[in-house]
């Protein structure tokens, strides 16, 4: 059974074709073995998108690969070429998309739809009613189902919300000091989000650990960044709230500020509530900090050549990053690993040793030559550290697939 899975980042379009036949549920299901495509677009609605697409067998039944650069100038563009690739008469490894069983999807967003769900015009309506609150996210998620509804109208589509890894947080930690009633009756209150991540870090690190009592600290840092304190495969507490916009500085939104700074700011600069939220939601986070920068890489290169607004930029990201990790310590009460992960995460060696400076009273010691340039699977920690460091690739597409296999067979 075939099942394609779409991520909609902030800043990027991933997918995955995979092969969900037999057991995909015990511990050696083996996910990457069961990847037939891939693909990837990284930069999205930047002048210069690159383009990667790997098809694992194509219909010549050898491995195609591909690299491109591209202007990509949003997500409709990206799922289009994205079906386009999947069905190419000799580099696509589907005769038409129908030989999909369904498309899971990463979705955001779905407010009091947290779970995973076939796509059906209640969901579509959820979704639409926190547009407001996901703006970089809910809007191109909903056009892509759309898209995809309308073209193959017997495929089912499946919402896997990224809100459910945070079902299990107690209420003290997910409650706002806001009049009871508006937490009651509109559910303003902390979701997360980054949930299918979290939960195969969650997963993945209980493995490499080898318990399942342990208590980790998944750090998702990408075009969005959050962090998840994990006990037991259960999210305790996570950075971002009522929406993806808080926690640690995003790319371009703001992460968590003061809602009374917000009226001095109209006053002062005339702009309506729209016009200063659309400003924090889309010129806020890095790009705010750095002077029009939202990617690491571009801020990372900028810093080492002493532009002062980069420095600063990345000072703001993890020390809004480490204050969270403290929180989580605590609330913990012990750590065993820290994991690293998403794409600033899982590459950058400059934001991994500042979160981690300074941190030996705690029993964390980052090995240096361990971290420098380190990418892919693998543990960055002294030997004499109590606390493990890892780095742990995510992989959101599985978990998105087997939630979206269970949703279709409750039906
Ligand atoms: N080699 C690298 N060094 C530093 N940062 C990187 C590197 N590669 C990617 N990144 C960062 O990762 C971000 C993308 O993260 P990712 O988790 O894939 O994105 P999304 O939030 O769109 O899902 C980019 O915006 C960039 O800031
Ligand atoms: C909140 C979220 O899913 O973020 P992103 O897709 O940008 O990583
Ligand atoms: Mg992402």
């Amino acid at each position: 059974m075939l099942i394609l899975v779409a991520n909609l980042g902030s800043t990027s379009f991933k997918y995955k074709l995979l092969d969900m036949s037999g057991d995909f549920e015990s511990a050696n299901a083996s996910p990457d073995s069961r990847v037939l495509a891939r693909g990837a677009v990284d930069r999205i609605g930047e002048p210069i998108s690159q383009c990667e697409v790997i098809v694992t067998q194509s219909h010549q039944g050898e491995t195609f690969r591909e690299e491109t650069q591209m202007p990509v100038p949003d997500h409709g563009v990206a799922v289009q070429a994205c079906l386009d690739q999947l069905t190419h008469p000799e580099n696509g490894c589907l005769t038409e998309a129908n030989e999909v069983a369904a498309i899971g999807f990463k979705a955001v967003h779905g407010g009091r739809k947290s779970g995973t769900f076939v796509v059906d015009d209640e969901v579509l309506e959820a979704m639409d009613e926190m547009s407001a609150a996901a703006p970089a996210h809910n809007p191109p998620y909903i056009a892509a189902m759309k898209l995809l509804r309308q073209r193959f109208p017997e495929l089912p589509l499946v919402a896997a919300f990224e809100t459910e890894f945070h079902d299990t947080i107690s209420p003290e930690r997910r409650t706002y000091a806001i009049p009871a009633e508006w937490t009651r009756e509109m559910q303003i209150q902390k979701w997360g989000f980054h949930g299918s991540s979290h939960r195969f870090i969650a997963e993945r690190a209980a493995e490499v650990l080898g318990r399942d009592d342990a208590k980790i600290i998944s750090c998702h840092l990408g075009g969005s960044s959050s962090l998840t304190a994990i006990d037991s495969g259960k999210s305790i507490m996570t950075t971002m709230g009522m929406t993806p916009q808080t926690g640690v500085p995003q790319n371009n939104r703001v992460g968590d500020f003061d809602a009374f700074a917000i009226p001095l700011i109209m006053e002062r600069t005339s702009q309506s509530l729209e016009e200063v939220l659309k400003t924090l939601a889309s010129q806020g986070g890095l790009k705010g900090l750095s002077g029009g920068m939202a990617d690491l890489r571009d801020i990372e290169s900028a810093a080492s050549e002493g532009n002062a607004d980069a420095k600063l930029a990345l000072g703001v990201y993890t020390e809004e990053i480490r204050r969270h990790l403290g929180g989580m310590m605590v609330a913990l009460g012990r750590l065993d690993a820290i994991v690293f992960t998403g794409g600033i995460g899982e590459n950058s060696d400059v934001v991994r040793a500042a979160v981690c400076a300074g941190l030996e009273g705690f029993g964390i010691e980052l090995d240096a030559s361990k971290n420098d340039g380190m990418r892919g699977e693998g543990s960055l920690h002294t030997e004499s550290s109590k606390t493990q460091i890892l780095v742990l690739p995510t992989n959101e597409e599985w978990i998105v697939a087997k939630r979206s296999l269970r949703a279709l067979a409750a039906q």
